[in-house]
């Protein structure tokens, strides 16, 4: 503890607090998760250390990275700390635009999902010792993608990542937000996969074009009845057709005709322009 010092609290993520940081050798701002383990059941307390050793087996650009864990057994704490994104996160830019009564550029949209089916395909395609070791998030919403100071997008906040695919367990949502970005088979407590957390992806793009979840509705058995239910508006006409139908894409209700990132990563827009050859 004493290698850091708390410049502010800056954020909530899943079971903790998040502190801006700075680290005192040389003066480097991180940032940590603050989790109270003292309080916690032992699922909760498997969900943490999975949540840590996903963190520190994942190492991608486009996912925060992990640097250091501190135990302080004394105030049975636990502090994760990693990455500091000064960009914030995108759930915070939606709502400014929303205020200011904007639009997040098309470009932008695009090169968000980009970026975020990158982190996924090295989560979904995540090997250990030469065997393949797929890791779900579960709990992908705006609030959990950071942009760093070029605006460059980061996953965050595995504390619901699972390395099990296909159990047929509801994700526990440890937070008390409303799951607008629940998929239908996770509403039904179905089987799910990767897929799911496409879905979430494709609520998120959907929101950051329409400044609202494509799900929405006062309570959480109403939200429920139009996931299931699957209608959604068309997109303002501002954005394109493609987007529009990637976002229909990604919010098919039957899973399997759901894309997978090998999948998305073929969109024209996904394709990073070759480097012009020297
Ligand atoms: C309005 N939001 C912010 O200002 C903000 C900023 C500048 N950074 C963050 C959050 C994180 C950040 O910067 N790095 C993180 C790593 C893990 C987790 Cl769970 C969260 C963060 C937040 C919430």
């Amino acid at each position: 503890m004493q290698n850091y010092e708390v410049l502010s609290h800056i954020g909530k993520g899943s079971f903790g607090r998040v502190s801006k940081i700075r680290r005192k050798a040389d003066d480097k701002e991180l940032v940590w998760k603050e989790l109270q383990y003292g309080t916690m059941n032992e699922k909760e307390k498997q969900q943490i250390v999975a949540e840590v050793n996903i963190l520190r087996e994942l190492r991608h650009p486009c996912i925060v990275r992990y640097y250091d864990r501190i135990i302080d057994k004394k105030a049975t704490k636990l502090y994760i700390v990693m990455e500091h994104c000064s960009g914030g996160d995108l759930a915070s830019l939606i709502r400014s635009h929303a205020k200011n009564k904007t639009r997040a550029d098309e470009g932008f949209i695009w090169k968000v999902l980009g970026q975020v089916v990158s982190a996924l395909k090295s989560c979904h395609r995540h090997r250990e010792g030469g065997e393949a070791k797929p890791i779900l998030h579960r709990d992908l919403k705006p609030a959990n993608i950071l942009l760093d100071r070029n605006g460059n997008a980061k996953l965050c906040d595995f504390g619901l990542a699972t390395e099990l695919a296909g159990t047929n367990k509801l994700a526990q949502t440890a937070g008390v937000g409303t799951p607008y970005y629940m998929s239908p088979e996770l509403v039904n407590s179905q089987r799910y996969d990767e897929r799911s957390d496409i879905w979430s992806v494709g609520c998120i793009i959907y929101e950051l074009a329409a400044l609202r979840p494509p799900f929405d509705a006062p309570n959480q058995l109403a939200l429920a009845v139009k996931i299931n239910e699957g209608k959604f508006k068309r997109l303002p006409a501002v954005f394109s057709d493609e987007l529009e139908r990637t976002c229909g894409w990604m919010l098919r209700r039957d899973i399997s005709r759901r894309p997978r990132v090998e999948d998305l990563e073929r969109l024209p827009h996904l394709v990073l322009p070759l480097r012009e050859a020297r």
